[in-house]
């Protein structure tokens, strides 16, 4: 019987092209009120990120948190925008280019590498759209959050879904576990204590400064606390550090609920007091640098350690663009790709997807 109707799809006769999506969680477009208060609202409204039930919370937020967090919170990102933006985007985009650097020579027109945030801009939406477009007929998406935590993680999953939901010809999708305790991480984070102690100095003490979450996450069952244990020992063994020698802590506490302990700002108090000579402070947590790094820590951290009669403060940058960590993620990604990209086939030019369905129509006369 004659078929009316255009195949569903001819692409699997084509090599197929693999995206690749780097995630981080985002920042407003401007530092100013009027740009972060969209930007906080999309982010505090997500019910992976603020877990208190729905009606009270929304009575919260836009009553008291969006009439006075924005103006303060522009204040903060003021001091920490550069010319290209904010340093998350910067950053990110960056690791983006540079990740296609090292896979692209590998793989080369197999892959393309992009990046999306999963509050503000560039949406996930928008760029997996853009992926789409190019011909990506898989997805791997990588959340940049090296541990686990249903706030971000998750949230990552839950929008990537939100976007499959909407779209009728689903690619091919993995979403990269997290990588709090492998080696190309691990190794990547000594490597950036050991190139600040060379150009630096070794300080006395070091503090390792995580993100923290509300306490009744960890009771819930959110493997966040112990995956941020576990960076923080495997790092402390890499660099030969006894147990006296550094400490684990949880910093940017938000309301009034008991959050992860110790506290940054207490530990900070508390080491002061001590009068060691240098403390070094890193946030691995963190795969780029940001405002929780670069104000709250680098900034805000060392005037309260300086206020507390601490001494020497010497804060050591997230991995951003450090070579060891630009080939790790290519590591890390390459062990996902894994029976995505082994046929070595080249799909350069190839029409995209929609070009291709397009023509297929109007050969069906199904389109102008
Ligand atoms: C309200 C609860 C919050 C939870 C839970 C939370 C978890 C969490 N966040 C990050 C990473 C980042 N958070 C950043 C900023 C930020 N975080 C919160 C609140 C929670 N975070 C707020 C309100 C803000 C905005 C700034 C402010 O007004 O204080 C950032 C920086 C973004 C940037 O633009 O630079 C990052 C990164 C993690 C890893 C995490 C859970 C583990
Ligand atoms: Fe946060
Ligand atoms: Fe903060």
């Amino acid at each position: 019987m004659p078929r009316f109707y255009p195949e569903p799809s001819f692409s699997h006769q084509l090599p197929s092209k693999v995206g690749v999506l780097l995630v981080n969680l985002g920042s407003p477009d401007a530092p100013t009120a009027q740009a972060v208060r969209p930007y906080l609202k999309q982010f505090l409204s997500d019910p992976r990120v603020v877990e208190i039930p729905k009606p009270i919370w929304w009575m919260i937020l836009n009553g008291i948190i969006l009439n006075v967090r924005p103006k303060k919170s522009a204040a903060k990102y003021a001091s920490i925008w550069t010319k290209e933006g904010s340093p998350l985007r910067v950053w990110t985009e960056k690791q983006a280019k540079l990740l296609k650097g090292y896979l692209g020579e590998r793989y080369p027109s197999q892959l393309t590498i992009d990046y999306a945030m999963r509050y503000g801009n560039p949406s996930i939406e928008s760029q997996i759209r853009k992926l789409k477009e190019q011909n990506c007929q898989q997805l791997l998406v990588v959340p940049m959050y090296p541990q686990y935590a249903a706030s971000t993680t998750a949230s990552v999953f839950d929008e990537v879904a939100r976007v499959m939901q909407k779209t009728r010809f689903q690619p091919g999708l993995r979403i990269m576990s997290p990588y709090f305790d492998q080696p190309a991480y691990i190794k990547a984070l000594a490597q950036s204590v050991r190139d600040d102690w060379m150009n630096n100095g070794r300080g006395d003490h070091l503090l390792m400064s995580f993100h923290g979450v509300p306490k009744y996450t960890l009771e819930k069952g959110d493997p966040y606390f112990c995956h941020a244990q576990k960076t923080g020992r495997l790092l402390a063994e890499e660099l030969g550090l006894t147990k006296e020698q550094y400490t684990v802590a949880f910093q940017s506490r938000f309301g009034k609920a008991e959050w992860l302990k110790p506290y940054t700002s207490e530990v900070l108090v508390q080491l002061a007091g001590k009068k060691m000579g240098k403390l070094d402070v890193i946030c691995p947590g963190f795969a780029a640098d940001c405002l929780e790094t670069l104000e709250e820590i680098a900034m805000e951290g060392r005037e309260d350690y300086h206020a507390a009669g601490g001494g020497v403060y010497r804060y050591i940058p997230c991995l951003n663009d450090h070579t060891l960590w630009i080939s790790g993620l290519a590591e890390l990604v390459s062990v996902e790709l894994t029976g995505w990209l082994t046929n070595g086939k080249c799909a350069k030019n190839e029409k995209s997807m929609l070009e291709q369905r397009d023509s297929r129509a109007r050969a069906f006369g199904l389109q102008k």
